[in-house]
């Protein structure tokens, strides 16, 4: 728990999450359970020495060099997913833990190719993550969405493979879903997969390498969001909204290098998912105050709060805002106007919008006073 007095506020907020990779959800007790049962061999001491057990390979986890560094770790994780349960128990960590901070719908990420690559089917991968997207909907209530991510760094070939698996296995299509409330009112549509998004390695990989499967997405009527300002310039931000067409950029910190484009995301409303633990421990900013979430404020810049890789990161979203609270000592208007930016940015209907800004109503009525 934070030192901040405004703790209990910050944990009852009515949270969005935006930016957080299933398999960046991966502790490392959860990883060597895994291994374990999967007789997946883990790297020898030899091979690797902080493969020894779950406390030297979170000491590990203390530091990165940067991006690079920790993606090496986490596709190195990814290995020891193999079934549908050992999914859905990955996903359903997440949620459990995600409730407890507060978060009431979730737009989570996943890498099929990750997966694929090693030969677990798509569809084991995606019935896993939906099956503990619907219990915690009807356990939790929380409300979700799965974002489909290509990996950069593979040959687009790969992606459009990738894109194809998902069309022709009909992830894109729309189905009658129950209502988040219990499904006693009117139906939503859902999809399996609602939207793209772009991740691992930024710097060399640039968006314009993906236009046609975010052409493909957009026909198909795919939200769309794309990681882009987190080590590269701001070019990455321009690229992917000028080319990809998205709707949001993950992380984009380094936005505010350009001025002109800060004035164009302010504009047209371009939601950020900044993600302040993640930022510190890649080493792409040397403390949290160097997030620029105070200039983000001023300039009227929209984004949401994020853990981004929580396994890895120091954290669960909880510790990102009280994090930023330490760091910017926010007013509770500020949080207000950061958590409704987070509600109206979701890829929700608004009869859910309305729930949720009325739960954030009520969080502010009752620390009005404290
Ligand atoms: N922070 C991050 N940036 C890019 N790709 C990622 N994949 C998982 N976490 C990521
Ligand atoms: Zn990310």
């Amino acid at each position: 728990m934070c030192k901040s007095p405004i703790h209990n506020f910050l944990a009852e907020l009515p949270k969005c999450e935006h930016h957080l990779h299933l398999e960046g959800c991966l502790s490392p007790a959860l990883l060597f359970q895994l291994a374990a049962k999967n007789n997946i061999a883990l790297p020898s001491p030899e091979q690797d020495a902080a493969y020894q057990s779950p406390a030297t390979l979170a000491k590990r986890y203390e530091y990165f060099e940067n991006l690079e560094d920790f993606l090496q770790c986490y596709y190195r994780g990814i290995a020891v997913l193999v079934t549908e349960q050992d999914f859905e128990m990955l996903a359903w960590e997440y949620f459990t833990t995600a409730r407890r901070d507060g978060v009431r719908h979730a737009e989570v990420f996943f890498d099929p190719q990750s997966h694929t690559d090693r030969g677990v089917a798509f569809e084991t991968v995606v019935a896993g993550f939906n099956a503990a997207r619907s219990r915690a909907e009807k356990e939790l209530g929380v409300t979700s969405c799965l974002i489909m991510c290509f990996l950069r760094h593979l040959p687009v070939s790969s992606a459009a493979q990738t894109m194809q698996t998902a069309i022709e296995g009909g992830y894109f299509e729309e189905s009658r879903g129950g209502d988040h409330d219990g499904g006693q009112q009117q139906q939503q549509q859902q999809r399996a997969i609602a939207g793209l998004g772009l991740d691992s390695s930024e710097v060399g990989f640039r968006p314009e390498l993906f236009v046609e499967q975010y052409r493909k997405g957009q026909e198909l009527g795919l939200h769309r969001t794309a990681h882009g300002g987190e080590e590269g310039d701001p070019t990455y931000i321009s690229g992917a909204l000028d080319t990809l067409h998205v709707e949001r950029i993950d992380h984009g910190i380094r936005l505010t290098e350009d001025a002109e484009l800060l004035q164009r995301v302010v504009k047209e409303g371009v939601l950020l998912t900044v993600c302040p633990l993640s930022n510190l421990c890649l080493q792409a900013v040397k403390s949290i105050d160097q997030v620029p979430i105070r200039t983000f404020l001023k300039a009227g810049v929209k984004f949401s709060i994020n853990s981004d890789d929580p396994a890895y990161f120091r954290g669960y979203i909880l510790n990102n805002y009280c994090a930023v609270q330490e760091a910017f000592d926010l007013s509770r208007d500020e949080w207000r106007i950061i958590v409704e930016n987070s509600i109206h940015g979701s890829w929700i209907q608004e009869k859910r919008k309305a729930e949720l800004l009325g739960l954030l109503d009520d969080c502010l009525s009752k620390y009005a006073d404290a």
